[in-house]
């Protein structure tokens, strides 16, 4: 009778932090119609996002449409939704690692579709699909890294901030070149990278629409760590070595540490405290801790 109330009470509680985590910005009480959205998306075809799920737990999300700097068109802001829904049902992943195809990260949004919803409605629409689409990756229960090599221009660059780090290649360039659109970042991107970065920083990195190298990026905080191959499969490479130094041990275990670290990230304290009791419940006494308990391990 206990163990089942335990149960049911364990069970509520994930449901409830599945919840928050796939809980978008935008809704119809902020007059934002999803199934009308995407029927336009829909008209604005070409290249694709890949996913492949690896045995270690490491997903490769693949930005594909090299012939034009991988800027993503609206079949792609489709597929990066339904890839995030994937990979939020993955049960066994740990990391995700986004890079972009042919050496390059993303040149933001494909500027025919840019020309072609130049009105105002049409440009709120988009910009409310891809936030939500960004927030629900940024809260994806997986250690997320954008793989910068080339340029991550415009929403490309925003699209990095929705990654947990950056690691950035020889000679890449993260640039939000917003302001030279006549626009600021609307896929999240401005929020984010105060968060990253601090206000001042963001401030002058987007009104002077500054070039962003490695070792700029690295002083900043917005890159952890310039890797050495520039090439796609060496830079892959390293950067899998690199994400799997935090994603060793039981998914549950990996997936309860960044949903603790994104509630403290993005609630306020009372609230981030009781998230972290939730996770804390999901794991007291599970699989993991019954078998780290029983090796009666010691740290030194
Ligand atoms: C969310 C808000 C936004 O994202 S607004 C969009 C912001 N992005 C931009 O304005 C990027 C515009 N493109 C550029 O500045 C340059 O193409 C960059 C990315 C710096 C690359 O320069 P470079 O290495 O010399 O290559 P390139 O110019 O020859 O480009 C190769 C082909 O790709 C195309 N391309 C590039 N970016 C886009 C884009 N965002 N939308 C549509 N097409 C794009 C170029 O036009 C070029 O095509 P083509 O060879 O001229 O047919």
């Amino acid at each position: 009778m206990v163990i089942s109330m335990w149960k049911n009470l364990l069970q509520t509680t994930k449901e409830r932090i599945l919840q928050q985590r796939r809980m978008s910005v935008y809704n119809q009480a902020h007059g934002y119609e999803e199934e009308l959205v995407k029927k336009q998306l829909q008209q604005f075809a070409g290249g694709s996002i890949n996913l492949t799920k690896e045995d270690s737990g490491i997903g490769i999300l693949t930005l594909n449409n090299p012939k034009i700097m991988n800027a993503f068109t609206g079949t792609m802001m489709l597929e990066l939704q339904e890839r995030v829904t994937e990979l939020e049902n993955w049960k066994d992943g740990k990391g995700l690692i986004i890079y972009g195809a042919g050496n390059t990260f993303c040149s933001g949004s494909d500027l025919k579709v840019v020309k072609a919803i130049s009105n105002s409605q049409d440009g709120m629409n988009m910009c409310m699909f891809m936030q939500n689409t960004l927030t629900r990756l940024m809260r994806l229960p997986l250690i997320t890294v954008a793989l910068v090599q080339g340029k991550a221009i415009g929403g490309g660059a925003e699209l990095t901030t929705a990654c947990d780090f950056r690691l950035m290649t020889p000679g890449s360039e993260i640039r939000f070149v917003h302001k030279l659109m006549g626009l600021v970042p609307g896929w999240g991107g401005g929020a984010r990278l105060v968060r990253i970065v601090g206000s001042r920083a963001a401030l002058k990195l987007l009104s002077g629409a500054t070039r962003v190298d490695p070792e700029r990026a690295l002083h900043l905080g917005l890159s952890e760590e310039t890797l050495s191959s520039s090439d796609e499969a060496g830079a892959l490479e390293e950067a899998r070595a690199w994400l799997s130094q935090y994603t060793e041990g039981p998914a549950s275990v990996i997936q309860a540490t960044k949903e603790m670290v994104a509630a403290g990230r993005e609630l306020l304290l009372e609230a981030a405290l009781r998230t972290e009791k939730d996770i804390f419940g999901t794991l007291w006494g599970g699989p993991a801790n019954l078998q780290a308990l029983a090796t009666r391990p010691k740290h030194k």
